[in-house]
């Protein structure tokens, strides 16, 4: 059986870079899967689909239409446990780092066992960081919790150490969907250089020329969505 885990260390540590597109099931029309999955950059390497708000099923419908069209690894990146579905292929079980809002510290993860528990979805730790992208972004809504600023380079390096010694294994620092401007090369390379586990970065990243500068600044995988929506 496939360890997509393993998949992205393993690229992360031969310097492979990786990209995800992210899919939000709320603004995805499954009947134009097909379609969709032509538009993605040829270099696509995984498919993310989550949403910080989505109808019940509408995560699944979605996942299924992807998998019909696609040998791509689908992994669930949720913004809530209610789009846990076993169609993906693995699950980025994120812990909001950056926040203190107990329900998306622990209490989501706790809410989610039940669909987990006898599951044979792949389960990934990842510390999830949100750093100020310019604008009030979904995920701060939804959790009630404030974004790091981009000037606290040392808090955002502490946070994503933090999540490393808990055994998080990813770090994920997102700007936000649709951020007026992605997280800096400086925080990327520091975060890089603190940290051993894979490092992931999106929100707000559109041009070929932002993506090159994450990537060689140390991100080892770039997500990007708002970009590929209709
Ligand atoms: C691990 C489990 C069971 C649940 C995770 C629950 C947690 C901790 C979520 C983190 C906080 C959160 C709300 C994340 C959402 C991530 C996400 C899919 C963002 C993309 O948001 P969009 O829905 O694209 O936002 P827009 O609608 O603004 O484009
Ligand atoms: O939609 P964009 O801005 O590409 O962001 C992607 C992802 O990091 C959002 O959670
Ligand atoms: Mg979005």
């Amino acid at each position: 059986m496939r360890n997509f885990y393993a998949e992205i260390s393993q690229a992360a540590a031969n310097g492979k870079k990786l990209l995800a597109i992210l899919i939000d099931p709320d603004k995805f029309n499954e009947a134009e899967a097909a379609a969709y999955l032509q538009k993605i950059p040829k270099e696509t390497t995984h498919i993310f689909v989550g949403g910080s708000t989505v109808a019940k099923l509408k995560t699944e419908k979605t996942v299924k239409s992807i998998k019909t069209e696609t040998d791509l690894p689908v992994i669930l990146f949720p913004g809530d446990y209610s789009q846990i579905t076993e169609t993906a292929d693995a699950l980025l079980f994120l812990s909001l780092l950056s926040g203190r809002n107990p329900e998306y510290l622990i209490e989501q993860q706790v809410k989610s066992v039940d669909k987990l528990k006898n599951s044979k979805l792949e389960i990934i730790p990842t510390a999830y960081i949100l750093i100020d992208g310019g604008k009030e972004c979904a995920v701060q809504r939804v959790s009630g919790t404030k974004p790091i600023s981009q000037c606290q380079v040392e808090t955002i390096v502490n946070t994503a150490l933090a999540g490393e010694f808990s055994g998080k294994k990813l770090i994920y620092l997102e700007a936000g969907s649709g951020a007026n401007f992605p997280v800096s090369e400086e925080i990327i390379t520091e975060v890089k250089k603190a940290v051993s586990i894979p490092l992931v970065i999106g929100g707000g990243i559109r041009s070929l020329e932002q993506q090159e500068k994450a990537y060689k600044a140390g991100a080892d995988m770039i997500v990007m969505g708002t970009q590929f929506e209709n």
